[in-house]
């Protein structure tokens, strides 16, 4: 069993909590009795594909350790990350007499672990929750760091709240049970991680790409632990997105958008993988990277089974829908660029065309017809 500690003291926004790698679910019950907690009561919040597979065996381990332990599955997909279904969860908490004090399990990917961090934040203004990632995606990513939130209208992560998790809990089993394309998602999220912070990350992660596909568990622990260290770094230096946690939006922009316009179709880590490539684009075409470090980025993500195109939507559009992202400050959009491989920065200066031109870098239709 491994762990990382990721913690901010003395200052207004102060958290402290553990990661946990181990191969099971075995350990979780003395890891949750270490913190002490007052809960009475713990809900397992999780959606239908993961309840299938992992909801009986944590339960049995939680039960010991509260007076309740419930159970709320909701369907699978981006498509449940909404308001809806936290009303439906806020419904099931009251109507099981929640209390403050009590807990809440997020088991699941990145949809089920941002749904219910941000329950968490707002039931009785905030209740403790504790993730269970089982997706590589909120494994490398989206189980640390506090973002939580849910889609308005198609409107990516529009409603949310920065709250902290108790703990997070990996058991590397999980990541078996995942089918090829969101693998490959969770691999959008690591490309990413290394690009905007870590040279020799990412050129470890080209060297070890059939191990990676392989699932060989030594070499996924070793590039899970490398990511949430990385991320624990910028996020503990600037846990409200004030300046430099904006680099964790490589891809983001204009990733966002096509997920937006493709109606939750495409997947969020194949959306940020299209992105990262569009701003590889713009960076290159800048001469902030080499022909061969742009091509090195659209192979990776081939050999990862990432797309590299997209098909069936507009240009102008994509463009269009990047204007009503959260990186817009008054009227200037923040978008992320590469100054070097490894080197993420915050740029204000990019203009339509240059995006337009990156976008149609990507965009399968223009492509096809040349
Ligand atoms: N908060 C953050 O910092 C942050 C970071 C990155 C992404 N995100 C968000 O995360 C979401 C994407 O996360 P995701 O890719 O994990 O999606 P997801 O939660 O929808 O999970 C993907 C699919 O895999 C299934 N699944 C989960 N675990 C499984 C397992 N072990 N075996 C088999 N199937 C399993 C799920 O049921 C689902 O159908 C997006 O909403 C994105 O915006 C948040
Ligand atoms: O933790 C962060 O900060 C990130 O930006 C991680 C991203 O991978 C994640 O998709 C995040 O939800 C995007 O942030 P948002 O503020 O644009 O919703
Ligand atoms: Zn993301």
């Amino acid at each position: 069993m491994k762990t990382l500690t990721v913690k901010r003291e003395g200052t207004s926004t102060e958290f402290s909590y553990e990661i946990v790698w181990d191969g099971s679910y075995e350990r979780l019950a003395g890891c949750v009795e270490n913190l002490k907690l007052p809960a009475k009561k713990a809900c397992i919040v999780t959606d239908s594909t993961v309840s299938e597979l992992y909801l009986e065996e944590v339960k049995n381990v939680l039960s010991p350790l509260f007076e309740t332990v419930t159970a709320f599955v909701f369907p699978a997909g981006e498509a449940s990350k909404n308001l809806d279904t936290v009303k439906d969860l806020y419904t099931h908490l009251i109507e099981n007499h929640f209390e403050r004090k009590d807990i809440l399990f997020a088991l699941g990917g990145g949809v089920v672990g941002d749904l219910t961090g941000y329950a968490a934040a707002t039931y009785l203004r905030g209740i403790d929750f504790i993730q269970l990632p089982t997706t590589l995606l909120a494994q490398v990513d989206s189980s640390v760091g506090g973002k939580t939130g849910v889609d308005f209208d198609q409107y990516k992560n529009m409603v949310g709240a920065f709250h902290h998790p108790r703990l997070v809990y990996m058991n590397m089993a999980t990541l078996k049970s995942l089918n090829g394309d969101q693998f490959a998602c969770g691999m959008g999220e690591v490309l990413k991680t290394g690009l905007i912070r870590d040279e020799k990350f990412y050129v470890w992660t080209i060297n070890h790409m059939s191990e990676i596909e392989e699932r060989i568990e030594p070499v996924l622990t070793k590039m899970i632990q490398k990511c949430c260290d990385i991320k624990r770094q910028v996020v503990e230096n600037d846990p409200t997105e004030q300046g430099e946690r904006a680099v964790l939006n490589l891809g983001h922009t204009i990733g966002h958008a096509i997920e937006k316009l493709k109606n939750f179709e495409l997947l969020h880590g194949q959306c940020v993988a299209l992105g990262t490539v569009a701003a590889a684009y713009i960076s290159y075409k800048r001469s902030y990277l080499s022909d061969e470090e742009f091509y090195e980025i659209r192979d990776m993500n081939v050999g990862f089974y990432l797309p590299i195109t997209v098909d069936g939507l507009k240009s102008e559009d994509i463009l269009a829908a990047t204007k009503s992202d959260k990186k817009m400050e008054q009227g200037t959009i923040k978008f992320i660029l590469l100054e070097s491989v490894g080197h993420a920065v915050v740029d204000r200066t990019v203009t339509d065309e240059e995006m337009l031109e990156a976008i149609n870098s990507i965009n399968g239709d223009l492509i096809d017809e040349e």
